[in-house]
This record gives C-alpha cells, sequence and structure tokens, in this order.
C-alpha cells in the first residue's frame, strides 16, 4: 500500500508536483499516466525516498520508505533500466543487490528463473537489449520478494512478446495481493492491464477512478452506421445534440443517439441499413479528453 498525503516536490521556482494524495491498494494494478512532465516520475522517486518531498508525506505499507530496515522487501521498484553497472553480469549484478539485503544466491537464481534471463544471466549487462535490461530491472525489483512494486515505464521498448509478458507478470503479482504501481505511456496496453487508474496533468491529480469509470466518464457512446442511404439519413437525424461524422463514403459515425434510435428511424423511413454497430469507446480517448488542459508540450494536429 502506497499512501500519499498532500505531497509536493518544487524545483526551484517549478512546482512538479502540487499537492496530491492518493492512496494506492493492494491486490490490484495501479496505473500511472500523465503527459510528459506531469509529475509520475518525480513522485515515483519520492516514494523510494530518491527525492525529498518539498512539504507533504509518501509512506509505502505504513512507513516512509527511509524508515523501513529492509526496504527491498518493502518496495521493489524499476525507475531507471539503465541505471547498472554494465560491465557486471545480470547474476553477479542481482547478486551485489541481494548482499546488501542478506538475500542469498538461490533468490537471485529464483528472480532469474521468474523473468526469464536464465540463458543470458552469465552475459555482461553492457550488452544487454532494452527488452533483457527491463526483465533486468524486473528481476531486481523481485529480489527481496516485496509486497508493493513500482514500475516506471516498463514495457518501454519492448517488442509485442515482452509487452504481453509484463502484463501477465503485473496481472499475477496483483493477483498474489501485492500493490502493484505502474507508469506507461501505451494507453491501450494500460487498458488492459491496470485495474484502477491515477491520472496526472500539470503536478496535480486529474482523476483517481477504475479504469471502467474513466473510460465510460470521458466519452459519449458513438455509433458506426452504414448505409446506401447515409446523407438522407444524417439529414434525418440532425439536431443540436446529436453529432454525424461522415467518416467514409456512406458511414456515418454518430454521437448522443443509441443503436436502437437510429435503427429505428431508419426503418420508419424506408432505410436500409447495412452495418450498425455500437463502438465502444478507448482509453486513448478518455485520456485526451482528461488531459487536453494539461498538456504541457502541445503539437499542432497535422493537416
Ligand atoms: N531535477 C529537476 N530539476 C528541475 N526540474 C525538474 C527536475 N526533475 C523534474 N523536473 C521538472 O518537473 C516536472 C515533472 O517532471 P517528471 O519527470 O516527474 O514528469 P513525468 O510525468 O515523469 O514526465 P515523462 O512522462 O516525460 O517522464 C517537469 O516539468 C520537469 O521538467
Amino acid at each position: 500500500m502506497i499512501t500519499a498525503e498532500g505531497l509536493v516536490k518544487r524545483y526551484g521556482a517549478k512546482t512538479a508536483v502540487n499537492d496530491i494524495s492518493f492512496t494506492v491498494r493492494p491486490g490490484q494494478v495501479t496505473g500511472f499516466l500523465g503527459p510528459n512532465g506531469a509529475g509520475k516520475s518525480t513522485t515515483m522517486r519520492m516514494i523510494v525516498g530518491l527525492d525529498r518531498p518539498s512539504d507533504g508525506r509518501v509512506t509505502v505499507n505504513g512507513k516512509p520508505y527511509a524508515a523501513h530496515r529492509a526496504p527491498l522487501h518493502e518496495v521493489g521498484a524499476l525507475l531507471d533500466a539503465k541505471a547498472v553497472h554494465t560491465g557486471r553480469t545480470a547474476f553477479n549484478h542481482l547478486l551485489a543487490m541481494a548482499a546488501t539485503h542478506g538475500i542469498g544466491a538461490s533468490r537471485v537464481r529464483e528472480v532469474i528463473e521468474l523473468t526469464g534471463l536464465e540463458s543470458v544471466a552469465r552475459k555482461r549487462v553492457g550488452g544487454f537489449s532494452l527488452g533483457m535490461g527491463q526483465r533486468l530491472g524486473i528481476a531486481a525489483a523481485m529480489l527481496g520478494d516485496p509486497a508493493t512494486l513500482i514500475l516506471d515505464e516498463p514495457v518501454n521498448g519492448l517488442d509485442p512478446e515482452g509487452v504481453l509478458w509484463v502484463r501477465q507478470f503485473v496481472r499475477h503479482l496483483a493477483s498474489e495481493g501485492r500493490t502493484v504501481f505502474l507508469s506507461s505511456h501505451l494507453m491501450s496496453e494500460m487498458a488492459v492491464t491496470a485495474d484502477h487508474l491515477i491520472v496526472l496533468g500539470r503536478g496535480e491529480i486529474i482523476a483517481d477512478a477504475p479504469v471502467a469509470d474513466i473510460i465510460a466518464g470521458g466519452t459519449r457512446p458513438r455509433v458506426r452506421v452504414r448505409s446506401p442511404h447515409a446523407s438522407q439519413l444524417a439529414d434525418l437525424i440532425a439536431a443540436p445534440e446529436i453529432a454525424v461524422v461522415r467518416s467514409e463514403a456512406g458511414v456515418l459515425e454518430i454521437t448522443g443517439l443509441e443503436a436502437s434510435g437510429i435503427g429505428d428511424l431508419a426503418a420508419l423511413h424506408g432505410i436500409a441499413i447495412h452495418e450498425l454497430t455500437p463502438q465502444s469507446a478507448s482509453l486513448e480517448e478518455a485520456y485526451m479528453a482528461l488531459t487536453a488542459d494539461s498538456v504541457e508540450y502541445r503539437t499542432e494536429a497535422v493537416r
């Protein structure tokens, strides 16, 4: 369990994290989202004591990180997968970390197996691909068999198989009752990995809710309609509260009217319908709507 209360981080005149309070609960995967520069990494660094809060406090399993006698057993963190001694082998890197906590070589072998690194364990970390580096970072985070895991962009740079592996791995950890807190910019992945989301924008919390609620709340249901008389149907449907977008020839994307209403209206006027599909909202759309006002570095839309 991670609990932040009135957490603030200032860098000179810049407030990176502005008075945020949240709880990351055990037994589920909590995603941490936000545009670049929103303050996610700063928050994660404060959780594991790498940055000192300017105000407020954050605890892990009831105590500040630094107050734990054996922090690796409480929290495992992957914050920067490249922060390893590149001349060491993966096995020796993990063994050196394990030694700081009196953790033996057998647990090192276990986490190597857990993360699928057996074939490269005796190779120097300097030659690792990004994917192997991420797996090594996760292996290190698991060394102390911690109840809480914090993973900053764990799927960054991974191939589809690696992304799937991380998803299944973190879901398994949560199912064991652990607290899993992870950030990612991959919305489609977050939608299928996380149970709950905390969204940050310009250092403040703009959403803290189950994934399903965020998707449902951020977007209006849309229906895709294909008809040989699309223009006639569009004219019939026209109303101030209904948006009709012609996405391709003979296809309408309708927001503000349910599929049944569209079908009934078409039947009433003898208009043939070749497709009538309610579109499921995506986390990406909901996220874009939520963070529209919080993006620090905006790009012009491509015309
Ligand atoms: N050491 C530092 N000194 C000064 N400003 C900093 C420092 N670290 C972060 N910042 C600023 O604090 C803000 C939050 O940065 P942070 O890296 O936490 O954001 P983030 O949400 O993790 O972004 P990204 O998605 O790009 O990783 C940014 O405006 C950043 O420039």
